[in-house]
């Protein structure tokens, strides 16, 4: 390997670990604009040497022109959405209507519910060929070029398995204070909240703005996959994470109820902390087969529920001054 190949090599190496640090770890030990000089260096030397450029380099993410508008893609296995509650009494209603129907004690797996948009991903021989947002469940829109730049999306998986898995796209609070930093110093409009930064930042035509946003993923599902050898819920995010994509920690497996409150407590908790933004609770049925015996409405699936946060009194300045009067 010679003096420029190495060179390359350390550019990705750094990026890649600038990425780890800030989406990961959620702290960074370069600013934004060291992490931008050093991709701009990487583009410029693999711009005059193409022969040099590797799939997995940072830069492959940044690709395509601007789009005119986003291609329809028909979801095979429809992407459903989640039925809420509000209050314990509704999770406990939840519960019984559940082990009625099913007849015999029921395990659950609990996860955070990430306040982002919900989007598919497909790869083919491990290579990311398709993106695309929840849409009417049915029919959504094709953002593979946009979602190629989320840096914690790999673009290729290590075992070259071709797999359709599903998820929610985000802002970390990190990347949405930035954002509306930088939007107040140009005196542009600011996102209300991350959730509806994500969402802007995926319904980019050109994927360049897209990359400045910096979101990521977090992925909880998957479409089409071996129901032989996974028979629970939670054999399938520890798949999910094998074939190497980013899986949220913070998942749990519940054997009652009682757990699942406390599990609802600590996370209510522990909230503010967290590097992106929840809205709930999320409660699975962990068994496959009773999840199939539970069946879908022609909405949600009846096997899961999300248990949300009561709303935020966020009083805004205004609001405070007119109370005041
Ligand atoms: N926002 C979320 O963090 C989140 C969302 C969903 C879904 O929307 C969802 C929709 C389905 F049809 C099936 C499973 C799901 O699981 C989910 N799990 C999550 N953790």
């Amino acid at each position: 390997m010679n003096e420029r190949e190495q060179h390359l090599r350390d550019l990705r190496a750094k990026l890649n670990q600038y990425s780890y640090q800030y989406y990961v770890e959620d702290n960074p030990s370069v600013p934004d604009s060291e992490y931008d000089r050093l991709m701009n260096e990487l583009i410029a030397i693999e711009t005059e040497h193409p022969e040099l450029v590797t799939p997995d380099s940072p830069t492959q993410r940044v690709g395509g022109e601007p789009l005119k508008g986003f291609e329809k893609v028909t979801h095979e296995i429809p992407m459903l959405s989640l039925g809420d509650v509000f209050n314990e009494a509704e999770l406990l209603d939840f519960d019984r209507r559940v082990r009625q129907a099913v007849g015999e004690e029921v395990a659950y797996v609990c996860e955070l519910k990430i306040d982002g948009l919900a989007i598919s991903l497909t790869y083919e021989a491990g290579a990311f060929v398709l993106g695309a947002t929840r849409g009417d469940g049915t029919t959504g829109e094709n953002i593979t070029n946009n979602l190629r730049t989320v840096r914690t999306l790999p673009l290729t998986l290590p075992n070259g398995e071709t797999v359709e898995v599903r998820g929610e796209c985000y802002m970390p609070k990190r990347s949405f204070d930035a954002l509306n930093k930088a939007r107040q110093e140009k005196g542009e409009p600011l996102f209300a909240n991350p959730r509806n930064a994500a969402a802007g930042s995926l319904r980019q035509l050109d994927p360049k703005v897209t990359a400045h946003r910096r979101l990521s993923v977090f992925l909880y599902s998957a479409g089409r996959f071996d129901r032989e050898k996974i028979t629970s819920h939670w054999e399938l995010l520890q798949y999910i994470r094998k074939l190497g994509l980013p899986v949220n920690p913070e998942s749990r497996r519940c054997t009652s109820m009682h757990e699942v409150f406390d599990y609802i407590k600590e996370y209510t908790e522990k909230r503010d902390q967290l590097s992106y933004g929840i809205d709930g609770i999320v409660v699975k049925v962990d068994s496959m087969a009773q999840q199939a015996a539970l069946g879908n409405t022609v909405k949600s699936p009846k096997w899961m529920i999300a248990y949300k946060f009561p709303a935020e009194e966020v009083v805004s300045t205004l609001e405070a001054i007119e109370i005041s009067v």
